[in-house]
C-alpha cells in the first residue's frame, strides 16, 4: 500500500524545508516519490532536493489544482506504476487550494486500490499568519481549512503571544487540526508524525471535502444552512465545516484587482470582465511568476541589492523569490519571503536560474533589478 502524504503551505511557508526533515528523520527507510508543482515555470527547488537521493517527479508552470488536475491524476497513477513506493510526497504550489489537491487524490485513490491519502499537512508562517489570511484569504484559508495538521514556521522568532495570536486565528478556520508551535528542530520523527496523522484524519478530510459538495436539496448534519447563513463579523460557527472557503470576509479583500463588494450582478446577468466573481479564483487569476534561466555572472552585492528593493513594493507584491546564480564569489543561493533574504553559498549548478512570483509583479523592471 503506498501512502500518499500532502505537505501544502502558500508561498514561502517552509514545506520544502519541512520535506528535507521528514526525508532525513522521518521517513529515511521507505522507498519514497516526491511530485513537487511550482507555480514559477522554472523550477528551483528540484535542484537543491535531489541531493537528497529522493525520486523526483516535477510538474513546473502551472497548479496542479486548476489546468494541470488530469496530468497530476496521471502522474500519481504513473509513479505508482513506476516504482511502487512505500510513500508519495506531494508538495502542491503554493497558491493551491488544498482542498482541490485532496479532492484530486481521492479521485486517484479510487481508481487505484493500492494507494491511500495518509495526510494532509499545512506549512504557515507564523509570521504571515494575519497578513496572508487577510489578503488572499481565498487560498490561504483553504488551505488551512482542509489540513489535518498544521506546522507553524518561524516560531523560534515569535514571542508567545504572537505565537498564541497566530493559533488563535488558525483554530478559527480548523477546530480539529493538531497545530505544531514548537521549533522544528526540536521536534522528534516520532512526534511530527503523530502530529501528521491524527486518528481519524481520512475521515475528517472526506467530510471536509464532501461539505463542499452538497447538492442543493441535499442538507449536511451539522444543523447549518450553508447557502443561506452567513455568520456575522466575529461569529464563528464550531460545527466542524468550512463555510468561509469560498466568501470573503468583511475586512478580507481579494487580490484579484477586482472589486467583488459593491458590484451586484442580477441573477443571469454575467460580467464581461472574465473573472468569476462568484468566489472561485485560479491561482493564475490572482498570482504571476516570472522566471529565467541564465548564464550571467552577478555580483553578491547585486543580488543582496535586488533582493532588499524586492520589499519596496515599485516591482508589485513580491510574495516569494528564489534562485541559484553564479557570482564572482561562486555559485549562490537564494530564498526571498517579504522581510526576509537568505543567500547561502552553493555548489555550481549547470545554468543560473531564478523566479520570483506575486500579485501584480512587473517582469521588465524585475529583469532590469537584476541586471538582465
Ligand atoms: N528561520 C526559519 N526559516 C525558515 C523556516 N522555515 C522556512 N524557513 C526559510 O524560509 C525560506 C522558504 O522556505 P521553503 O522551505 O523553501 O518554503 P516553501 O514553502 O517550500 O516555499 P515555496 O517554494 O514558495 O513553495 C527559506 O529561506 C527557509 O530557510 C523556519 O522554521 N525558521
Amino acid at each position: 500500500m503506498t501512502h500518499i502524504d500532502i505537505i501544502s503551505g502558500f508561498l514561502g511557508a517552509g514545506k520544502t524545508t519541512l520535506i528535507k526533515k521528514l526525508l532525513q528523520e522521518a521517513y529515511p527507510d521507505e522507498k519514497l516519490v516526491l511530485i513537487e508543482n511550482e507555480f514559477g515555470s522554472v523550477n528551483i527547488d528540484g535542484g537543491f532536493l535531489k541531493e537528497s537521493g529522493v525520486e523526483i517527479s516535477e510538474m513546473s508552470a502551472g497548479c496542479i489544482c486548476c489546468s494541470l488536475v488530469g496530468d497530476f491524476t496521471q502522474a500519481l497513477l504513473d509513479v505508482h506504476a513506476q516504482f511502487s513506493p512505500d510513500r508519495i510526497l506531494i508538495e502542491p504550489s503554493g497558491v493551491g487550494k488544498l482542498s482541490d489537491v485532496i479532492a484530486a487524490v481521492e479521485r486517484t485513490t479510487a481508481q487505484s486500490g493500492d494507494m491511500v491519502l495518509g495526510s494532509a499537512v499545512t506549512v504557515a508562517d507564523g509570521l504571515k499568519v494575519k497578513v496572508y489570511e487577510k489578503n488572499f484569504g481565498e487560498f490561504y484559508i483553504d488551505q488551512v481549512s482542509h489540513a489535518g495538521a498544521i506546522f507553524l514556521s518561524r516560531t523560534q522568532k515569535l514571542s508567545q503571544e504572537k505565537i498564541q495570536a497566530a493559533v488563535d486565528l488558525l483554530r478559527t478556520h480548523n477546530a480539529t487540526a493538531a497545530i505544531v508551535t514548537t521549533p522544528w528542530d526540536e521536534l522528534s520523527a516520532m512526534t511530527m508524525k503523530e502530529a501528521m496523522t491524527a486518528p481519524s484524519l481520512e475521515q475528517d478530510l472526506l467530510t471536509q471535502v464532501q461539505a463542499h459538495h452538497h447538492e442543493h436539496d441535499e442538507h449536511c448534519a451539522c444543523g447549518h444552512d450553508h447557502h443561506e447563513h452567513h455568520h456575522e463579523h466575529d461569529e464563528h460557527c464550531t460545527c466542524g465545516h468550512d463555510h468561509h472557503d469560498h466568501h470573503h470576509e468583511h475586512d478580507e479583500h481579494c487580490a484579484c484587482g477586482h472589486d467583488h463588494h459593491d458590484h451586484h450582478h442580477e441573477h443571469g446577468e454575467h460580467c464581461a470582465c472574465g473573472h468569476d466573481h462568484h468566489g472561485h479564483h485560479h491561482a493564475e487569476d490572482v498570482f504571476t511568476s516570472w522566471g529565467i534561466e541564465t548564464p550571467h555572472m552577478f555580483t553578491k552585492a547585486q543580488l543582496e541589492f535586488a533582493l532588499d528593493a524586492l520589499d519596496g513594493g515599485e516591482f508589485g507584491m513580491v510574495l516569494r523569490a528564489k534562485g541559484i546564480v553564479p557570482t564572482g564569489d561562486g555559485w549562490f543561493e537564494f530564498d526571498y519571503v517579504p522581510g526576509e533574504v537568505n543567500l547561502r553559498p552553493a555548489k555550481a549548478d549547470y545554468t543560473g536560474r531564478l523566479c520570483v512570483i506575486g500579485a501584480g509583479i512587473d517582469n521588465s523592471q524585475l529583469a532590469t533589478l537584476f541586471g538582465l
